[in-house]
């Protein structure tokens, strides 16, 4: 780097933002030899360590502990209902994020040779950043990666009631007795599904259906799910004024019908969706053009400014980590080694860490449909007919498999116990192009679930291999000796 302390920095790469998008760029950018500056207003690591996925996945880890005391039972082992020591569960939350922060530190990227300096950023010109403090960047690139903060609507009443967020929801000391969720998308169904194991009175107003970007097949085993554990769902409601109550919050609901309800609380949170973090950057000063939606970038992450890429979160597609990371990668194949990139040129998997987990990837059975016609093929395999589900009991749950008329992979969901993990070969196909055939012909190992993966595609030849027109030929075969 040619920066000295009266001229401005002169790194090859300027990153803002050290969330999941930011910190791939910066940690490679760094190890393959450029100069990198690294710019963090809050604390490293960004939304997925501190106030997302970690904090999240580690309560309902801790959830699933309760549970599994609970369901004991049907192992014919019998255990009391299970005391749950909240400020213990929290720590145990802390304890998960701290020993993953080293990772993500300062002392880590320092070592690497990336300058972090702590403070916020904006756009003084087409190729100018400054910090509050005045230190300005001149980078060969910049990378916009300020991610996403929880989107509260305009429901009124709400600025006279005490509401948690993603953002504050984690540093609760005491235990709700009654938590009301809004919004029943990834957020709320994890959260609320952690909360009830956990011991809380759970009520989850949803306006239209819960994981409503899924497919409506597998949402309907997590709804079960969800009210089998006692999860008050309130689904085709939505949230309109709320007011403080003697004992916490009430919220008013309506739905299409123009019928009206209201729902009481002691807590409540709002899990409404994400809005970009892209006002205080001053992007218009950067020639960077943007929507509510985010910053606009083409398949190539590049903004109105070629200088300029923007990924993750704050870029306006899917909000995912893996999706920040995949991110990162391609920008550093773009501005290190002046590559084409193409971000779409991958399929995208999510899950939602509910127990049964959904977990997908490729088209649903509608989007196929809408794109390829009737000509489409659709395939399930229950977790009922998994052997290593059955000794589990954890039977809940199937794989739906759809493909093209030829057998090509266009999709799969996967809703069941490890449903993340069981979708990665099929990832792997989709993103390979692979037909049904090259699953079916693996072997699997007994008794996994993972032979889900290869019954399912197998499935797709089942008509043919039991057909008469097989048998017939097996007889004709059988007498030529
Ligand atoms: C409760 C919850 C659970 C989630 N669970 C999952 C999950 O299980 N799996 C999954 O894949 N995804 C999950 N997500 C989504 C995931 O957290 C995000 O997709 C991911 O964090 C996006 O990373 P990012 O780097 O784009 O943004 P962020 O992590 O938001 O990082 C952006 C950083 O930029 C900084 N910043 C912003 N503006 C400025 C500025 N002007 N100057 C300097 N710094 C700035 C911010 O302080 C922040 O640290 C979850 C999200 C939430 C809220
Ligand atoms: N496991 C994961 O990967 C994971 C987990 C959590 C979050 N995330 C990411 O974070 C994003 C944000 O999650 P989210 O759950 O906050 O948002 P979301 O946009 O997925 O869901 C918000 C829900 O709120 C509902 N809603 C909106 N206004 C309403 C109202 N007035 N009353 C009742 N319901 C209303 C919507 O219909 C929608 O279903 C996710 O889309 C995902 O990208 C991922």
């Amino acid at each position: 780097m040619t920066g000295n302390s009266r001229g401005p920095l002169r790194p090859d790469l300027c990153v803002i933002g050290a969330g999941a998008a930011g910190l791939t760029v910066a940690a490679g950018g760094a190890q393959m030899g450029a100069s990198v500056v690294l710019i963090e207003k809050g604390e490293m690591g960004g939304d997925c360590l501190n106030v997302g996925c970690v904090p999240s996945k580690a309560l309902l880890a801790a959830g699933a502990a309760a549970q599994a005391a609970r369901d004991a039972g049907r192992f014919g082992v019998r255990l009391p209902e299970p005391e749950i020591d909240f400020p213990a569960v929290m720590a145990h939350m802390r304890d998960v994020i701290a020993g993953i922060a080293p990772m993500d530190s300062v002392e880590r990227f320092e070592g690497l040779g990336v300058t972090v300096l702590h403070d916020r950023a904006r756009f003084v010109d087409a190729r100018t950043v400054e910090t509050d403090d005045g230190t300005r960047i001149r980078a060969r690139r910049f990378v916009v990666a300020t991610g996403s903060r929880p989107a509260v609507p305009p429901i009124p009443g709400l600025e006279t009631v005490p509401y948690l967020t993603n953002e504050t929801v984690f540093g609760l000391t005491e235990r709700p007795a009654h938590l009301l969720i809004l919004g029943g998308g990834p957020i709320g169904c994890e959260l609320a599904q952690a909360f009830r194991r956990l011991g809380t009175r759970v009520t989850l107003v949803e306006g239209g259906r819960i994981l409503g970007r899924d497919d409506p097949d597998l949402t309907a085993v997590v709804r079960d799910r969800l009210t089998g554990e006692g999860v008050d769902l309130r689904e085709g409601w939505r949230a309109g004024p709320v007011a403080p109550t003697d004992a916490g919050v009430r919220v008013h609901l309506s739905d299409r019908a123009g019928r009206e309800t209201a729902v009481d609380g002691s807590h409540l949170l709002v899990a409404l969706g994400r809005q970009p973090v892209t006002d205080t950057l001053d992007l218009n000063g950067g020639h960077i053009g943007h929507t509510e939606k985010g910053i606009t970038v083409d398949e190539g992450l590049r903004t109105s400014n070629r200088r300029v890429y923007a990924i993750g979160d704050v870029a306006g597609g899917p909000q995912f980590t893996h999706v920040a990371g995949y991110h990162g990668a391609l920008v550093l194949k773009s501005a290190l080694f002046r590559l084409p990139i193409k971000a779409s040129a991958t399929p995208i998997p999510h899950v939602t860490y509910t127990d049964p987990e959904l977990a997908a990837v490729g088209l649903s059975e509608a989007q196929a449909r809408e794109r390829h016609g009737d000509g489409i093929r659709v395939l399930r395999w229950t977790f009922e007919d998994n052997d290593r589900a059955r000794c589990e009991r954890a039977t809940e749950g199937f794989v739906k498999l759809v493909t093209d008329r030829r057998g090509r992979l266009l999709g799969v969901g996967i809703v069941g116990r490890h449903a993340g993990e069981v979708l990665a070969p099929w990832i792997l196909a989709l993103h390979k192009r692979m037909k049904a055939g090259a699953l079916a012909t693996m072997v699997a190992p007994y008794p996994t679930l993972s032979e889900t993966t290869k019954r399912t595609a197998g499935s797709y030849f089942t008509p043919g291999l039991f057909s008469g027109r097989t048998q017939r030929l097996v007889r004709l075969l059988a007498r030529l000796g």
